[in-house]
């Protein structure tokens, strides 16, 4: 009989929230750290939320996980972080009515300065930390400026949520399996300005500008489909995408842990510096990326042509624009 592992902490921030409450049976469950991994779930939430999240522990309680050896549900960011591996940050301050982006961006930016502070005193020191929370890609750049002990290779952000969007779209349109799709990538924010790029991608063996043969849609229509995405499902559903970004942070953290198989390529939200794309030193853009023993690399080498090139720019300068206004309000 082979031995237990050690369990690893995992804490869930915002975990009260409607993301938090699609993704705890996904960790819970065995489906980000492998059915043999036991787990110790860390759940924080603000005070407010803690009556909310008392019933949460009861339901995961309920559903009597094999792999959770433990429970930690707190509004304290001390107790939240204190010698976690795994830190999934989900909770935020949500864009509200009339509020503007810069005010946004503040509001958020004080949230991360102070989170990265408390994971960089308290978590392990080689905690892998995935920020959902928007402004992701943002926050992740933000928190990382605050965690000087913790390597900057170890913070990203979701982008896995529009990649998926993308594998979803381009496989109804061919009446194929999603799973199909392979290598659709996501070049930088996960905002509206992202840029979806198809030319890696492939159905089977064949390239998906091939199997589609149509380039205006796939350098238009498809582009403004997933950028759009995240309004449509809250236009129609009064709350932002909840499972789905769920699911992908399940896949963002799953291949991570366990490394990308042998010609995937994902999407993650990375630190910029030293990339062979071109883009800005000290941003975190999402790129092509291939994963082995818990460290990503950028795929380098995608063929890109003026217009692609110009979609990729306008990302980074809306990335460059975020950054700095986050230093103007925080003095960062
Ligand atoms: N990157 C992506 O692909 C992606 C996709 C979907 C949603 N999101 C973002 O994820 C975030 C959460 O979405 P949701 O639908 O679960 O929202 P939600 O409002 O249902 O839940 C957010 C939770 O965070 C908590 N929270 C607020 N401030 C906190 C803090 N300082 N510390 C800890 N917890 C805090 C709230 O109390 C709440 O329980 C939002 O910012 C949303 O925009 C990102």
């Amino acid at each position: 009989m082979s031995e237990e592992k050690e369990p690893i902490r995992v804490v869930i921030s915002g975990a009260a929230g409607q993301i938090g409450y699609a993704l705890i049976p996904l960790v819970a469950g065995g489906k980000t750290f492998g059915p043999n991994q036991p787990i110790i779930l860390h759940l924080l939430d603000i005070p407010p939320a803690m009556k909310c999240l008392g019933g949460v522990v009861m339901e995961i309680e309920d559903c009597a996980y094999p792999l959770v050896r433990g429970i930690v549900a707190t509004d304290s960011y001390e107790v939240a972080f204190d010698k976690v591996d795994w830190a999934i940050l989900v909770g935020g301050f949500p864009r509200k009515k009339g509020m503007l982006r810069k005010d946004l961006l503040a509001k958020n930016a004080s949230i991360y300065i102070e989170t990265g502070k408390v994971l960089d005193r308290c978590a392990s020191k080689d905690c892998h930390v995935l920020v959902v929370a928007n402004p992701a890609n943002t926050n992740a750049n933000t928190l990382s400026m605050n965690t000087p002990s913790i390597p900057r290779g170890n913070i990203t952000a979701l982008t896995r949520l529009d990649m998926n969007r993308g594998a979803g779209i381009l496989a109804k349109r061919l009446g194929a399996k999603p799973s199909d799709v392979t290598n659709v990538t996501i070049f930088g924010n996960h905002s509206k300005t992202q840029f979806p790029y198809i030319d890696r991608a492939d159905i089977n063996g064949t390239p998906i500008r091939t199997a589609i043969n149509d380039d205006s849609f796939l350098d238009q229509g498809f582009i403004t489909q997933v950028q759009n995405r995240g309004a449509e499902v809250i236009a129609a559903r009064g709350f932002s995408s909840a499972m789905s970004a769920a699911n992908a942070i399940k896949d963002h953290v799953h291949d991570w842990f366990h490394g990308t198989k042998p010609g995937q390529i994902v999407s993650m939200g990375v630190d910029s510096t030293g990339n062979p794309y071109g883009i800005a030193d000290g941003l975190i853009y999402s790129f092509p990326v291939t994963i082995k023993n818990r460290e990503w690399a950028i795929v380098g080498g995608f063929s890109l042509t003026d217009a692609q090139r110009t979609l990729m720019q306008t990302t980074e300068k809306e990335l460059k624009e975020e950054k700095d206004e986050v230093s103007a309000s925080s003095n960062l």
